[in-house]
């Protein structure tokens, strides 16, 4: 029987810088239409773990897989296109323009192939509505005309997802989604995703401290500490678990209402 590859996966993935071993042999697979949480204390590998699949740093050693392609030798801005997309680094806009215009150029980019001279009017058209049909699922029609420069911090991050739908990303990466935003913006951004979860056709990888977030998004939890994968599962089974009850949240037996950092 051939079964298909995961969206995406690592196989023993790893990074030292010097002697440390900030990511050490992780080896996990990612499913279309979940969201996986990955948690763990301060310094646990989370972010570098991103980096390392993003394309942001190089492996030591270790693979990365995307639909079963090896695509550990490419650099981010390819892995980007060949459907990585990671949220939030902010080098996604273009300040100057506006919202309409930075998601119309997302499309452009992504339907590149094809284009047709005599059919201009009409190709313009047409990216400008799949540019609409992205905002409106992000709920930017209403700032179409604004500069990326002039949003709130939750409205630009509501445009970066909408610029990662428009360049049609498989994969999803949410470093720390709501850190730095204000209360009100914080449910705008939880909805955000949970909205793009709710269709099923992405794969989304979130890093996240606050424990109630992770409850109320993930499919399943992955854990690091020092690096390495040390436990996985369901959200609720691996929250209550004492490895991370003891070790990563600190305090056995509480019900971990509460992240850490
Ligand atoms: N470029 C680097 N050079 C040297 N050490 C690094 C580098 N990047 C990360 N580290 C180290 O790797 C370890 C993992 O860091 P990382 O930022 O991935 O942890 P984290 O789990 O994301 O932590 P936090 O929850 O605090 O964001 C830390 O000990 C960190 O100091």
């Amino acid at each position: 029987m051939i079964t298909e590859p995961p969206v995406l996966s690592t196989e023993a993935l790893t990074i030292r810088f010097g002697g440390h071993v900030a990511v050490d042999r992780v080896s996990c697979a990612f499913e279309r239409g979940t969201l996986t949480a990955i948690v763990g204390p301060n310094g646990a590998g989370k972010t570098t773990y991103f980096n390392l699949i993003s394309g942001q740093l190089r492996s030591s050693a270790g693979r990365v897989l995307l639909f079963g392609r090896d695509v550990t030798g490419l650099g981010a801005p390819r892995r980007a296109r060949a459907g990585i997309g990671r949220a939030f680094q902010l080098t996604n806009l273009f300040p100057d323009l506006t919202v309409l215009e930075n998601v119309r150029i997302a499309v452009q980019a992504r339907h590149a192939s094809g284009f047709d001279l005599w059919s201009l009017a009409t190709r313009r058209r047409e990216l400008i509505e799949l540019a609409e049909h992205h905002l409106s699922r992000t709920g930017l029609l209403d700032r179409l005309d604004a500069t990326a420069a002039s949003l709130s911090h939750g409205d630009q991050r509501k445009l970066e997802v909408a610029v990662l739908l428009a360049l049609e990303s498989e994969v999803l990466m949410f470093d720390e989604p709501t850190a730095g935003m204000s209360v009100d913006e914080v449910p705008l951004v939880l909805d955000l995703i949970q909205e793009i979860k709710a269709d099923r056709s992405k794969t989304i990888l979130l890093v996240e401290h606050k424990m109630d977030v992770v409850r109320s998004l993930a499919d399943r939890i992955i854990v690091l500490h020092n690096g390495a994968l040390v436990a996985e599962g369901a959200p609720e089974a691996v929250i209550a678990s004492d490895i991370v009850q003891q070790a990563y949240l600190g305090t056995a037996g509480s019900g971990a209402g509460a992240g850490h950092g």
